[in-house]
């Protein structure tokens, strides 16, 4: 017992200094994935599919241009923003199945989704791109995923509310292709 705990206690410190430098990217994923709800109201109201894959590729090839822009490699970058879009849409497909199952989606004003939340979409892109470029080294190193992950336990310990698992899962998935290794680390 006493070596399991002197074991947490030395990962959290050591650990400490990269967990706080993923909280700009880890802030920014909330942010995109907290626009997934305007996203499925507006496809509630049009009756449009979750998924239209045209713009996904417009999102992908938006990101890869300014990441190449920056020095970053077009493989990262997609791999990065296809989890970004996966979360996008494990959110979106939870809210509209609780807005069937209660029969109605939250009163809302219109919602403008190709003039006003896509734009707000890219325009965090852009801050994402940023991000990946001010975290290259630290997404190179041995705990990366260790780090990733702790510091979305921390954003979201820091922002409960009733959707909290929901937030924690869709970032669970929004940075799991934030680290350039492919290797699974564990407790190490
Ligand atoms: C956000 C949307 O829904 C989905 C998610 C996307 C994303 O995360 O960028 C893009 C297209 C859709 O597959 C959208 O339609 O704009």
């Amino acid at each position: 017992m006493a070596i399991v705990v002197g074991t947490m206690a030395w990962g959290a410190a050591s650990g400490q200094s990269g967990v706080g430098q993923f909280d700009p990217l880890v802030r920014t994923s909330a942010r995109r994935l907290a626009i997934a709800e305007q996203v499925a109201l507006s496809k509630w109201d049009s009756g449009a599919a979750v998924e239209d894959a045209t713009r996904e590729a417009q999102v992908i090839q938006g990101a890869v241009t300014a990441g190449e822009a920056r020095g970053i490699d077009a493989a990262s970058v997609t791999k990065f923003f296809r989890a970004q879009i996966e979360a996008n849409k494990v959110v979106q497909y939870s809210l509209l199945a609780e807005w069937r199952r209660q029969g109605s989606a939250p009163s809302h004003a219109p919602i403008n989704l190709a003039g006003v939340i896509r734009p707000e979409l890219d325009q965090l892109q852009a801050e994402l791109v940023a991000e990946l470029v001010d975290t290259k080294e630290i997404r190179s190193g041995a705990r990366c995923r260790i780090e990733v992950a702790t510091a979305v336990g921390k954003y979201v310990a820091a922002h409960l509310n009733e959707r909290s698992t929901l937030t924690e899962i869709g970032l669970d998935r929004a940075l799991s292709e934030s680290c350039a290794d492919s290797v699974s680390q564990t407790s190490k």
